[in-house]
């Protein structure tokens, strides 16, 4: 059966109709009620729904304009939860869990940093968080919680954004030390670049394919060789809130993971390295994506600590 004939398929677009009605997507009864609807109807991971196999235009459209009224959605929500932490008199970092999402970053840090020591043999001193928002939840978690003695560097095009995530670290004796925040669009963060160990871009920064491989590409222009990009991703049914990365989108990289979460970890995780380093990433295959995701990966099923779900890690080997 199509795609778009699915039950689960008419439900979003339902959802996605009622959303993009909606006056205002800034925190409300209404509007936690209908994003907490679509959250819940796009997580099973059990379909077998690809929205790359969508070809009705209008489910289409829905789906490209609904990523945008997530991300809008979520940058209303940050900056909601952010200001009230900021208004606490102790450490806002003390209160963190008001946040309703808290706990799926959690988890998010820990799956990103896992990965990240898989594929790296030293401990990242200089950490860049690009798209970092009012709540840099990603470099607050692995800042507290993985990594204690690295410098978070944080970049959002919002200066409100930054001002709003600096006041929530400032009372912090530690993390005021080690986030720092910069404001500016990634497409004009050049020089400095290539001093990070590691890169994150948020799923946010390039809400479509086009803008999304812009952002790597000038990425790849300034990275050090050998140095890793995170990137956030979607699969099945998550891909109607999120924008999917493919390996071939990261030309210049060595695609080392992507990995499928089952549980409420919305995001994949993709984790590649800049070609050209001297941990055995080819320079020659410079500017191609060293490997490509259709016969090379071997796809391992994992029994993750729950048990009985799996979730979906694609381990890639490059073409010899
Ligand atoms: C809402 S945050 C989500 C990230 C989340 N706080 C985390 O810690 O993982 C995403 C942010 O990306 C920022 N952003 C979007 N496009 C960007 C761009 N081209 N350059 C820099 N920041 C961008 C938005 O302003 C927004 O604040």
């Amino acid at each position: 059966m199509a795609c778009e004939n699915n039950l689960v398929v008419k439900q979003i677009i339902d959802l996605y109709n009622q959303i993009s009605n909606l006056e205002s997507l800034k925190p409300s009864k209404n509007v936690d009620t209908l994003f907490g609807q679509l959250v819940s109807t796009c997580l099973p991971t059990d379909t077998n729904i690809d929205v790359t196999e969508i070809h009705d235009e209008k489910v289409k459209d829905a789906r490209s304009h609904l990523i945008k009224l997530c991300g809008e959605a979520e940058g209303y929500l940050e900056q909601h939860f952010s200001t009230i932490l900021s208004s606490f008199e102790d450490n806002p970092l003390n209160h963190l869990h008001i946040f309703p999402y808290y706990n799926n970053y959690i988890k998010l840090g820990k799956l990103e940093f896992d990965l990240l020591a898989q594929h790296t043999t030293h401990v990242p001193t200089k950490v860049a968080f690009i798209g970092s928002g009012p709540m840099p939840l990603t470099s607050i978690v692995l800042a507290k919680f993985h990594l204690p003695n690295t410098t978070f560097h944080n970049f959002d095009i919002d200066s409100h954004a930054n001002t709003l995530a600096s006041n929530l670290v400032s009372h912090d004796s530690d993390l005021s030390k080690r986030m720092i925040f910069h404001t500016t669009d990634v497409l004009n963060a050049k020089e400095g670049l290539d001093q990070y160990d590691v890169i994150f871009l948020a799923a946010l920064v390039g809400m479509d394919k086009e803008s999304k491989v812009k952002a790597i590409e000038h990425l790849e222009k300034h990275m050090a060789p050998g140095a890793v990009l995170m990137l956030r991703s979607a699969h099945g049914l998550r891909a109607f809130l999120y924008p999917i990365v493919d390996s071939c989108d990261l030309k210049g990289f060595e695609v080392l993971t992507i990995y499928h979460p089952s549980d409420d970890v919305v995001n994949s995780v993709v984790i590649a390295r800049k070609l050209g380093g001297s941990n055995g990433a080819r320079g020659s295959q410079i500017g191609r994506c060293v490997v490509m995701p259709c016969n090379c990966s071997k796809v391992h099923a994992i029994m993750n600590n729950r048990g009985m779900e799996k979730n979906l890690i694609e381990e890639f080997s490059a073409i010899e």
